[in-house]
């Protein structure tokens, strides 16, 4: 049987936005993500990385911006890697892969909250699972430009896999995905799409994120 807990996480998983003030064009990432809200977004996380990546109380202070927006649409917020940043705002839960802070400590610090984790193994699937992990990320599913350490490509294939050995805990692939190439992994028994650039660089963010919508949902 599924419990509540997994039906609720899975709801939010179907287009699920990752934005930091890098990955916009120099847009305002307030208004793209107020944009990704109107097309249909159904979780946010909030990723500042890269060369030009704020730091600090400017960090901070976009956050809070993030998060705002976030709560007045009811769209939860969660923070990538930075568990103090995640505490400070109360945000909603936070995502963590094999490179950061181990996901069970982060589950014993931040209890309640949704646990997202990266898995690229069956091992480590099972072990986010132990740890307490409300959904894996797995990926990169297509080549991607918006990761500089992404692994090598998975296809739909790692889902598949993951699937047939047994994980049941909600799924979400991540790494190239467009709305050209959605469906196929919902097809190959994700939950739902992780997605920046595609969005974050759209010349329609909002008709994108309603594009993404439309193809998780058929
Ligand atoms: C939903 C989701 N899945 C995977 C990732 C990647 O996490 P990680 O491997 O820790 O890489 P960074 O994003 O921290 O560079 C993610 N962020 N979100
Ligand atoms: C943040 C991230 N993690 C990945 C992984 O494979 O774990 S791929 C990736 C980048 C996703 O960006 P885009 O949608 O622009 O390809
Ligand atoms: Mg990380």
């Amino acid at each position: 049987m599924v419990d509540k807990r997994t039906e609720q996480i899975k709801e939010l998983l179907p287009v699920y936005f990752i934005m930091g003030s890098t990955n916009c064009n120099g847009r305002d990432p307030v208004r793209v993500l107020e944009e990704a809200i109107a097309g249909g977004i159904t979780l946010f996380q909030f990723r500042e990385k890269g060369e030009s990546a704020l730091t600090g109380k400017e960090k901070v202070r976009l956050a809070e911006r993030l998060k705002k927006i976030c709560q007045e649409n009811h769209i939860p917020f969660i923070v990538n890697d930075d568990l103090d940043l995640a505490i400070e705002l109360d945000a909603h839960g936070i995502h963590v892969g094999q490179d950061d802070l181990e996901a069970d400590i982060v589950r014993e610090k931040f209890s309640n909250k949704i646990l997202g984790v990266s898995a690229h193994t069956i091992e480590e699937a099972e072990q986010a699972i132990k740890d307490g992990a409300d959904y894996l990320g797995l990926g990169p599913i297509y080549p991607t430009n918006s990761k500089d350490d992404a692994r090598e490509v998975a296809g739909t294939g790692i889902i598949e896999c993951f699937r047939n050995h047994g994980i049941t805990i909600p799924i979400v692939g991540i790494g190239g995905i467009t709305p050209a190439n959605a469906e196929e992994v919902i097809q190959a028994s994700a939950d739902g799409v992780a997605v920046i650039s595609a969005i974050a660089s759209s010349s329609d963010v909002k008709e994108t994120a309603k594009s993404f919508l439309r193809a998780t949902s058929k």
